[in-house]
């Protein structure tokens, strides 16, 4: 195994004019301060019905690449669990948020509006099936917008609406969609300094997930009751997507995000503008990655683990990368873009961070043996603080290699969860962490 070490050896710090927000102490609002500073409060989804709708046939539109066994998921998702409240950390969870969220009238009225929308159902069923939901209880209604309804669970409720749309459905087809990528928490929303990006998202199946954050953080009391900014307009932002796997808080300031599969450049440029316009970061470095399903998030290849050290797939390369900051005119900052060949990307995202240059991970192993790793999310580590991360326990040679680093990594099992491509760190939303 070989550690490998961009430019020279030396670790020299540069003094980095970060922005007054991003050294915003840890209060009780939420405010992401960083990559890996220590995990306050995160939002989680633990695995339910939502995953049982998965078959064969739909596994693939639903982003799944296997059906899980859905008990053993929710046995390995405790597990996760109970590792970040041993690490001191608030778990919330979305479930419990989104049906709290709506005992307050407007942010049912929102769901129920953005939800049973006419072009999905039909002008004939739309206003029915939105009429039965709002008579439900607010659990049995979060219930419903996660996992999703067949036409037999909604002849159980209510005589067939006399609907076109409804009529051809077979009984087991499904009226209203899961969501079972909400168990992915990091994708829809992301918390970035002192704002929030609600995400309009690339893949069909997850458009809707977005509605429950918006929900959630404009009403909750949790959210409602404190101040923060908005990165984005969530589903109304069409083209202009950037999905939270893509976004690392890098911290003091700087920001990285990966154009993917799922990010856009429109994306990027939105957000850098936004956050530059608060002053709440003053460098964005975006990097331009292969478009394709194995590399969909930036966090599928590479995870900050502690202050200069990234654990990075070998099959990454170099990448074309971009620095972008503010070009003060007036009021509204315009874009400075600076763009860097490949092999300048480590020295790139080094001097966002004010780094002589970065401790790149990247285990030894044979091209399939680091391809198999990638894949079961061996680069997908959660930090919980400087230096100790979360990973599954199903990528070991990643995982020693980290040890062997000097990194402390608590292994959670992964062989149910790991079958919808996402690790540790997609499992995650940090609504609260510490600066570095
Ligand atoms: N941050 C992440 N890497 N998220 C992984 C999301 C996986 C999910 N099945 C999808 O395809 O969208």
């Amino acid at each position: 195994m070989v550690e490998t070490v961009t430019d020279s050896e030396q670790t020299t710090e540069k003094a980095v004019p970060g922005s007054p927000l991003a050294q915003r102490p840890h209060q009780s609002g939420p405010f992401v301060g960083s990559e890996v500073g220590r995990l306050r409060q995160v939002i989680v989804h633990r695995p339910g019905v939502e995953l049982l709708r998965l078959t064969p046939e739909t596994k693939h539109d639903l982003l799944f690449d296997d059906l899980l066994w859905v008990r053993r998921a929710q046995e390995e998702h405790d597990q996760f669990c109970h590792v970040l409240r041993e690490a001191g950390a608030d778990v919330l969870y979305l479930d419990t948020l989104l049906t709290e969220t709506l005992s307050v009238p407007q942010a049912r009225q929102f769901v129920l509006d953005h939800t049973f929308d006419e072009r999905l159902f039909g002008p004939a069923a739309a206003p029915l099936l939105r009429e039965l939901a709002d008579s439900m209880p607010h659990a049995d209604l979060a219930e419903l917008v996660i996992s999703g309804l067949t036409k037999r669970e909604l002849l159980e409720l209510t005589a067939e609406p006399r609907s076109v749309v409804i009529h051809a459905l077979a009984m087991d087809d499904l009226v209203v969609a899961p969501l079972p990528n909400h168990l992915f928490t990091r994708d829809a929303s992301c918390w970035v300094y002192d704002g929030v990006a609600v995400n309009s998202m690339q893949k069909p199946a997850r458009i809707r997930e977005a509605i429950t954050y918006e929900a959630i953080y404009r009403w909750h009391p949790r959210f409602a009751s404190t101040s923060w900014q908005r990165w984005s307009d969530g589903l109304t932002d069409g083209q202009a997507t950037v999905e939270g796997g893509d976004v690392l808080v890098l911290g003091d300031g700087a920001v990285l995000v990966g154009m993917s599969e799922r990010t856009t450049p429109q994306g990027v440029e939105r957000l850098a503008k936004r956050l530059f316009a608060e002053g709440s970061a003053d460098r964005v470095v975006a990097l331009s990655m292969p478009k394709s399903r194995e590399f969909m998030h930036l966090d599928t290849v590479m995870t900050m683990v502690d202050e200069r050290s990234f654990i990075e797939y070998a099959g990454l390369g170099t990448l074309p990368s971009y620095t972008i900051t503010p070009r003060e005119n007036g009021v509204d900052p315009e874009l400075k873009i600076q763009d860097h060949p490949p092999e300048r990307m480590h020295a790139a995202i080094a001097d966002a961070l004010g780094l002589d240059h970065l401790r790149i991970l990247t285990p030894e192993q044979d091209l399939h043996s680091a391809a198999r790793e990638q894949w079961d999310d061996g680069c997908n580590a959660l930090a919980l603080e400087p230096g100790v991360v979360i990973t599954y326990d199903r990528t070991p040679t990643s995982n020693a290699f980290l040890r062997d680093s000097g990194i402390e990594v608590h292994e959670v099992p992964g062989a149910e969860l790991g079958r919808g491509r996402g690790g540790p760190r997609c499992m995650s939303c940090p609504t609260q962490r510490d600066p570095v």
